[in-house]
């Protein structure tokens, strides 16, 4: 099963390993030439209706495979409206077919015909038809012909049938087209089989690849379009790098504030770092239980994203008082270092996002390896056991949440600097102020991986991890743009 929103996560991925959208679209349409093959003998008349999307482009594929067909290709709008260049140039292909154009709904008719393409929508689609679409789905809905639709039923979204605690209803516009059969792509769309269609699902050649490794697509599907959102470090007391590296990195990744809560001790250290940083001193010189009340109103009240355990140490009373803080917390947090520590057997409502390395992952019993990608199994089935996404870190980052299991090869060796663990939990921490944990995760460690491989262009592997602190706007906006 696939949203239309991962659905284009994977094919920009699949883009970025050398399969373009105009092969995926050439299977596509393919797939839909044959399905038309199997429903009608070779005399038959085929009427395709096509939409200046994607999907009319895979019908326009279909239909220069479609010769031996008395088939006509109906366009809803100008040529010059035609939304993508693959599409576009697929259209212009059809030269010497049969084609029409419609630019306004009066003008509408549906030829006699056997059988008709529905590739006005697919997942594009947003709410009800809008016109000159909304008069053909009724014109397709009243003929006799058979209906197939490319992908979805016109009008069917894929993403909002999918509800915020997973479940699937079908979510089909009251104007929306009733196919007798749908060609979908790759795999099933959410909501699809509560149609009264008969859905075949079509392998359009995209690489498994796309989908298990961490690409652009993925980058993209987390980016966040503004700055909105408050990160809450609760770090520092033995260490006073960590924290501040943190809470920058967070800033970097689309914050609107970064505060640090961490022992007067080493606040002003803390905050002589960086003067972009909010520093909230509590007394002492670490963290101890008397503080996390506090801590908790303060996180819940500004619906902040947690960071913690950046510099904290490993002193009994603080252990113990991160496990409160958790214990009472129900927002979202990255859990990173010391902290990882108290995770195993936790009872919380927060949502976690864990960031162990090689040695914190081994000591809270997940696997203890330097391939993580080969232990990706073992890795997710620890992850379900934990019922928090983890998001352990090597050569290769894999990212989990106990069902899906993604892996991220961005990266160079110049990140075994210390530091970078810092960065990557505040990269995490400002993704999951939009994106849900998995993705944040996910998209978190190609952005720490990416920042790392320009850091080594610019200067060598001899970079710090401050210096990447600029790399990762540089990655999160700057690189999904050049691809647009
Ligand atoms: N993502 C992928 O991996 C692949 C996608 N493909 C095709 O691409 C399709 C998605 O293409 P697009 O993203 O271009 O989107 P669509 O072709 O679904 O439609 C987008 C267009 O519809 C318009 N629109 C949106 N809501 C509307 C409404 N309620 N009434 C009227 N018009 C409306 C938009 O303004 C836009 O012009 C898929 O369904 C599939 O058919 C295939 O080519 C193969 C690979
Ligand atoms: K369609």
């Amino acid at each position: 099963m696939i949203t239309g929103e991962r659905m284009a996560a994977v094919d920009e991925n699949a883009a970025a390993l050398g399969v373009t959208q105009k092969q995926l679209m050439e299977s596509s349409g393919n797939a839909v030439a044959r399905a038309v093959r199997n429903a009608a003998e070779p005399d038959s008349s085929v009427a395709i209706v096509a939409g200046r999307g994607n999907n009319g482009g895979d019908a326009f594929v279909a239909a220069r495979f479609l010769e031996a067909y008395d088939c006509t290709t109906i366009l809803l709008g100008r040529p010059s409206a035609i939304g993508t260049e693959i599409a576009r140039e697929n259209w212009d292909a059809l030269e010497n077919a049969d084609v029409r154009t419609v630019t306004d709904s009066s003008s509408f008719e549906l030829p006699e015909c056997d059988v008709v393409v529905d590739a006005m929508l697919g997942t594009g689609i947003s709410g009800e038809l809008r016109e000159p679409a909304a008069t053909a789905a009724r014109a397709i809905n009243d003929s006799d012909a058979t209906v197939i639709a490319v992908d979805v039923p016109s009008g069917f979204d894929a993403d909002a049938a999918v509800d915020g605690d997973g479940g699937v209803t079908a979510a089909h516009a009251e104007n929306g087209v009733e196919a007798d059969r749908v060609v979908t792509f790759h795999d099933e769309k959410p909501g699809l089989e509560e149609l009264s269609a008969d859905v075949t699902v079509a392998d359009i050649g995209i690489p498994a690849a796309a989908e298990r490794y961490v690409g652009p697509g993925d980058l993209r599907a987390a980016r966040p379009d503004g700055r909105t959102g408050r990160a809450f470090v609760i770090g520092g007391g033995p260490y006073t790098g960590a924290p501040a590296l943190a809470a920058q990195a967070a800033l970097r990744s689309g914050m609107e504030l970064s505060f640090v809560s961490a022992p007067d001790a080493v606040a002003g250290e803390i905050q002589s770092y960086a003067e972009d940083l909010i520093v909230q001193p509590y007394d002492g010189d670490r963290l101890v239980p008397e503080q996390v009340d506090g801590l908790v109103e303060t996180a819940e009240r500004h619906d902040d994203v947690v960071i913690l355990g950046p510099g904290l140490g490993t002193a009994d009373e603080t252990l113990e008082a991160a496990r409160q803080f958790l214990e009472s917390y129900t927002g979202p947090a990255v859990i990173d270092a010391d902290a990882l520590g108290v995770v195993p057997d936790l009872e919380t409502e927060a949502t976690l996002v864990c960031t162990p390395n090689r040695r914190e992952l081994a000591r809270m019993g997940g696997p203890d390896t330097d391939d993580l990608a080969a232990a990706a199994d073992e890795l997710e089935e620890f992850a379900a056991d934990l019922g928090h996404v983890v998001l352990a870190k090597g050569v290769d980052d894999v990212a989990t949440d106990g069902e899906r299991t993604r892996i991220c090869r961005a990266g160079t060796p110049g990140m075994a600097v210390g530091g970078t663990g810092d960065l990557l939990a505040g990269i995490v921490a400002g993704l999951l102020e939009h994106a849900g944990p998995l993705e944040a995760a996910t998209a978190g460690a190609y952005v720490n991986g990416r920042a790392g491989e320009r850091g080594a262009e610019r200067m060598g592997q001899g970079f710090l991890a401050s210096d990447l602190l600029e790399e990762v706007p540089a990655v999160l906006w700057g690189e999904a743009d050049e691809d647009e």
